[in-house]
Parts: C-alpha cells; structure tokens; sequence
C-alpha cells in the first residue's frame, strides 16, 4: 500500500477507485465497504484508494452541538495502527488528508473537484449509507448520484442493511472497552483490541515479588485505554517475538493510595531487559477487576492464579 500524507504529492491515478472516511477502529462495517472496494476495484483494473483525515475532524471542529458529551474524544486506533489495518485489507493507496479548519470549509463541489477529481482522479467511487462530506456535512450518496453523470463518476452506496447487519459502530466499541467488555469489543472489531506502549521505569517492586511487569507509557494521547482491570494478553516485544502477558491497568491499591494508573503486564516465559523499546499489545479477555489485597504475600499468590488464567484465556 502506497501512504501518502500531502495531497500534492499524490500520483494522479485516473481510474481510481475510492472510499473516504476516518474509519477509526477499521470494525467489521469498514471492512465490509473495504471488501466492497477491493472487489469494485479488481473488476475494473483500477487501483483501490482510501482517503482518510488526520487528525480526527472532532478533534479540530469540537463536538457536534447535539452531543456536546463526545468532547472528550478517545480514538481506537492510533494512524499507524489506522495505516497497518487498512495496508492488510488490501488497500493500494491510502492518502491521508491532513483535516484542518481550511479543509472543513471546502463545499461539497470543491472536494469533490480538488481532492477526488483532480488530486486522486477518481473514476468510481464506494461509500457507506452514512458518508458525509463537505462544509457542515453537506455532500451524501444524493448529492453524489444526482451530480455524477456531469463528474463522469460512478457511485456505489453500501447500503445502511449491509453496514448494520453486523451491528457495529466505533462508539459502541468504544463503550464496550470502557466496560473491560474485550470480547464484544473484539469481535466487533474482526481483530484484538491493540496498545503499543514505550516501556519505563517503575517502582522497581514486581521483580522482589517474582513479577516484573513492564510499564507501558503509550504513544498517542487520544488512544483509549480500556477500563482498570486486570487481562490476558499477546505482547510483541521490538525485536518482534510474541509473548504471552497478564496485563493490570489500575491503581495498585494493594501497595498505597492515591497512586497514578499504570499499565503493567508481565510476560510468561520470559526474562530480559525491554526498558525504552516499543510494546505492542493485543488484548484477549478480561480476567478480573483489580482488588486490594491484604499484603504483597496474598497479591503474590493472586499473580500465580492470574498467570493460570492467561495460559487458559491464550490456549
Ligand atoms: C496481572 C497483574 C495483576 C495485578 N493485580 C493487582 C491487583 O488486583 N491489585 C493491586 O493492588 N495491584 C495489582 N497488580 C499491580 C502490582 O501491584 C504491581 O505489578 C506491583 O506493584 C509492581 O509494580 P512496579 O512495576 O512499579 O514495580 C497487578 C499486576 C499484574 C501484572
Ligand atoms: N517476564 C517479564 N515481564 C515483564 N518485564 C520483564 C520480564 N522479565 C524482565 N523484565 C524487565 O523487568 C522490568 C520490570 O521490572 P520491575 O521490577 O517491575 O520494574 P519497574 O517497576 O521498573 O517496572 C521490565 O521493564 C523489563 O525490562
């Protein structure tokens, strides 16, 4: 997959054909129109382009006004993991449009002419039910098809059923992970939640008690962090082994109050320095909330059944 992040640098294609969309999560609905793409695009000889924007457009333009409660806006995925999920769906050119107050402003005929005519140069073009484009939101699938004839584009909507057969949408992903619900969260998903982390320094305490855990600071600030817990997971360490982890995300009430939240996971079956490097985990399922234990001796022998579990949970 091609990444290009300047609109003036993208390859004028022609025949392209193209969705367009954030596509946070890259859920089993995106998948579908992505699948969609792919077979729309192999049947013409085109190449498949998605444009996506960077950063989220909320996060430039606030809230919208009926729900002033998403201002707190979290993101399932970080644009690497947007660029990783999207390059496996067989995507052959993803331009990343870099969303500014400017770009907002375009009406639906400039983006239509700048962006997907003349900077892309889009032939056919698939899009959810949903898809909204322009200044305000203006531009849908109406005004696509009634004007498509004089763009020379064709336009195929996927329609609201076959998106909402599968029941999905970013926000309910992101209310489940805010449960500690992986399960529904993953399946909605198509794949294990992810969280990459850098490794940093502790309080050197899990080591004494027979359980380093390494610290993940993550890497982008709207990331969501599911819910205070404790998990099974996969971790990819840098050097790119796979381990299995029994990951906590909380407060650690067993050695103090008032402490700041860590993300912590101890990986079975291995032993190394991974201080500076990237973590990579996917969470699998959830095993317990976090408790507070009466000393290090009962969290210790808590770690030991915690470890059974995520053999269990990872089998
Ligand atoms: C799988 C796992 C489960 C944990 N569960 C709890 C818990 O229920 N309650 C708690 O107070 N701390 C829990 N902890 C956090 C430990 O208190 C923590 O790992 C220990 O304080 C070491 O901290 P350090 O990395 O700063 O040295 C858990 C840690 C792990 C890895
Ligand atoms: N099996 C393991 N799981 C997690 N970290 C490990 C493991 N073995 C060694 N380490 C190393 O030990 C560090 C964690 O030890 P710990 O005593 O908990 O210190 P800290 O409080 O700094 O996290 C990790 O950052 C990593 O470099």
């Amino acid at each position: 997959m091609h990444v290009i992040r300047d609109p003036a640098q993208f390859p004028f294609l022609g025949n392209a054909v193209v969705t367009s969309g954030t596509f946070d999560g890259v859920h089993v609905g995106h998948q579908r129109i992505l699948g969609r793409l792919r077979e729309v695009a192999q049947a013409s000889g085109g190449p498949s382009v998605v444009i996506t924007y960077w950063p989220h457009p909320r996060l430039v333009l606030g809230p919208p006004p009926s729900h002033p409660e998403l201002l707190e806006l979290q993101l399932l995925n970080t644009l690497d993991e947007r660029i990783e999920k999207l390059a496996g769906f067989g995507v052959d050119y993803l331009l990343i449009v870099p969303f500014t107050r400017e770009f907002a402003q375009w009406t639906s005929e400039e983006y239509i002419q700048n962006l997907l005519l003349k900077t892309v140069g889009a032939k056919q073009l698939v899009i959810g039910y949903d898809h909204r484009f322009g200044k305000n939101r203006e531009g849908g699938f109406d005004y696509l098809s009634q004007h498509a004839a004089r763009y020379g584009l064709r336009v195929e909507e996927i329609k609201r059923e076959d998106v909402d057969a599968v029941g999905v949408s970013s926000t309910r992903i992101r209310q489940a992970l805010r449960q500690g619900d992986i399960a529904t969260a993953n399946r909605y998903l198509g794949y294990h939640y992810p969280l990459t982390g850098l490794v940093v320094h502790g309080q050197k305490l899990g080591r004494t008690i027979g359980y380093p855990t390494a610290n993940l600071a993550t890497t982008e600030p709207l990331k969501l962090v599911p819910a205070q817990g404790i998990y099974a997971v996969w971790a990819t360490t840098a050097a790119g082994t796979r381990h299995r982890g029994m990951l906590s995300i909380g407060v650690r009430p067993t050695i103090g109050h008032d402490l700041a939240q860590t993300v912590e996971v101890n990986l079975l079956d291995f032993s190394g320095d991974l201080y500076d490097q990237l973590l990579t985990l996917e969470f699998v399922a959830w095993l317990r909330g976090e408790e507070k234990y009466d000393g290090l001796g009962a969290l210790t022998a808590q770690l030991s059944l915690d470890a059974q579990a995520t053999r269990q949970a990872l089998a």
